[in-house]
């Protein structure tokens, strides 16, 4: 029988002493932010205790292994394999206590989230959207619980040790992200730990103030001086992170065995290509992630706007236009000469709304062209297509406002927001579910009258698009060119 994987039956260097505290313990963590400390010539003082978000498979997956597990980097002409230590714990999310303890922690120096972008709870304007169910049953417990117990003093000075309930927590755990943050952040106020960075690596533009408005905003209604505690001591970091990693599946559990001679449960694909660019303060330290290649800049947002709208929004007009046109992968769908010149087309607005100077775009579209063009990765179109409605306000609408406001058409951008309609139609039409937080939205939208229900899509997008009607006749347009596409090929 094949040995399995853990700290005993393979040799590495003794855990490291947990000093991150990771939510959403899924691909992307494990093949970004996880080796980047593993690559971090400190690496071996910074350990990661690492939550799920919504369920506990994986962390019970991964507490089998000690944190263990494979991360296959897949190129276009093979694998390598390294064996990943820098997590050390894992827990299900909605172990809230162990969570309190860790970020009470004084040894905690940092919290990293990859908790997805409709986890974020926010509403179209960018705060924190206190009219979803969740986020108002988090806000009524947080608010009866932590009135129980005492905070420290105005000067961080934690309440004598017989006042103060246990490093856990109130029993009773929160359950959005943001809301187990502000119950955590309440534990390490409570303790006297003082201040900590939360670093987004979500797809989100400007995922820094997203990270401040949904934990901050959370904070405020629940208790204003907890609120300001966070305004004064956790810093929000922002940063930009890049390297596709799809979902794993039982051909990379079989080719590790094969491979590496263990069993492992949860290995992970990935690119070779990996960038990683943040800016924000870290109070209490970070590992040293510049010696792995991090980059540490002042300002970040058109780091964000190249990468989110070259990148994720091409991923977005293949995950709609190609499936739309039969397409699984992504690599099928950029060999598709039809997706790969709307690409192009978007491509060329989204440079156009970008700086010439300092960010290399041409190189950065030809490294896309390849990576997208890597076939060896079976990124499935399906898995990227969820959450559109998150996706696009960040992907595509920027983009096509800027095209107005320039006197241009924005056909590129209304081609992939016109996808998006298209492949939500199809699925309508067909009864097909919808993936996205904001799918009883985008049902109501389809179910209204056809000169309604376009007008309804975008307003989900942003309200300045609906209720402009050159945008609105170019959506419409171009959405119909899909259908009428779809047609043709029944
Ligand atoms: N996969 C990539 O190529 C990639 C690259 C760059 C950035 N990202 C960012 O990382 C995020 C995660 O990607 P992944 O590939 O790890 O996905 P994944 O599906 O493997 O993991 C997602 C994680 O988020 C958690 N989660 C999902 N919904 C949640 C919710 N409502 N509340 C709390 N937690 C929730 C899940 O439990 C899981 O732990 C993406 O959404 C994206 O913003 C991904
Ligand atoms: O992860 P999502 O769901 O935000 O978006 C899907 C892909 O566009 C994304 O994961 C990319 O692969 C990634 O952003 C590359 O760095």
């Amino acid at each position: 029988m094949t040995a399995p994987l853990n700290r005993s039956t393979v040799k590495t260097a003794p855990a490291a002493p947990v000093r991150i505290v990771h939510l959403g313990l899924g691909a992307f963590h494990r093949a970004h932010q996880a080796w980047y400390t593993q690559h971090a010539s400190d690496g071996a003082q910074w350990g990661i205790a690492a939550f799920t978000g919504r369920r506990p498979d994986a962390a019970t997956a991964l507490a089998a292994q000690d944190g263990l597990y494979t991360l296959i980097e897949r190129g276009g002409d093979g694998d390598t394999f390294e064996l990943m230590t820098s997590i050390v714990e894992a827990h299900d999310g909605a172990d809230v206590g162990a969570l309190c303890g860790l970020v009470a922690a004084p040894t905690t120096a940092l919290i990293t989230l990859t908790i997805t972008e409709a986890a974020y709870n926010l509403a179209a304007d960018g705060t924190l959207d206190v009219a979803n169910p969740a986020v108002q049953a988090d806000i009524d417990l947080l608010r009866s619980a932590l009135a129980a117990c005492p905070a420290a003093d105005d000067a961080g000075h934690a309440p004598p040790a017989s006042s103060a309930p246990d490093a856990g927590g109130p029993a009773r755990g929160a359950a959005t992200a943001a809301g187990r943050l502000v119950q955590a952040l309440a534990a390490r106020r409570r303790a006297g730990s003082g201040p900590i960075a939360v670093v987004s690596c979500d797809n989100l533009a400007n995922n820094a103030s997203a990270a401040r408005a949904a934990i901050g905003g959370l904070a405020d209604a629940v208790d204003a001086g907890l609120g300001g505690w966070i305004a004064g001591n956790v810093s929000f970091v922002g940063t930009s992170i890049d390297r596709i990693t799809p979902r794993t599946t039982d051909a990379e559990i079989a080719l590790v065995e094969a491979e590496c001679g263990f069993a492992d449960s949860s290995p992970v694909v990935t690119e070779p290509f990996s960038d990683w660019v943040l800016c924000g303060d870290f109070p209490a330290g970070r590992p040293d992630w510049a010696s792995a290649g991090a980059v540490f800049v002042d300002e970040i947002e058109d780091f964000e706007n190249r990468k989110l709208w070259l990148l994720n929004g091409a991923h977005s007009l293949m995950a709609y236009a190609g499936q739309l046109r039969g397409h699984a992968t992504v690599a099928q769908a950029l060999a598709d000469p039809a997706c790969f010149g709307w690409i192009t087309e978007f491509w060329d607005e989204a440079e156009r709304n970008l700086p010439a100077e300092g960010l290399g775009v041409p190189a950065y579209r030809a490294a896309l062209l390849e990576r997208f063009g890597n076939a060896r990765i079976a990124h499935h179109l399906a898995q990227i297509a969820m959450d559109g409605s998150n996706k696009l306000r960040m992907r595509a609408v920027p983009v096509l406002k800027a095209e107005l406001a320039a006197g241009r058409t924005g056909d590129g951008a209304a081609r992939l927001i016109a996808a998006w309609v298209a492949f939500l139609r199809r699925a309508h039409a067909s009864g097909a579910p919808i993936a996205d937080s904001a799918a009883a939205e985008l049902q109501a939208a389809l179910a209204l009258p056809a000169g309604e229900a376009l007008r309804a899509l975008l307003l989900v997008l942003d309200a300045q698009l609906a209720g402009d009607d050159t945008a609105v006749a170019a959506v419409s347009g171009l959405a119909a060119g899909f259908a009428a596409g779809l047609a043709r090929s029944a």
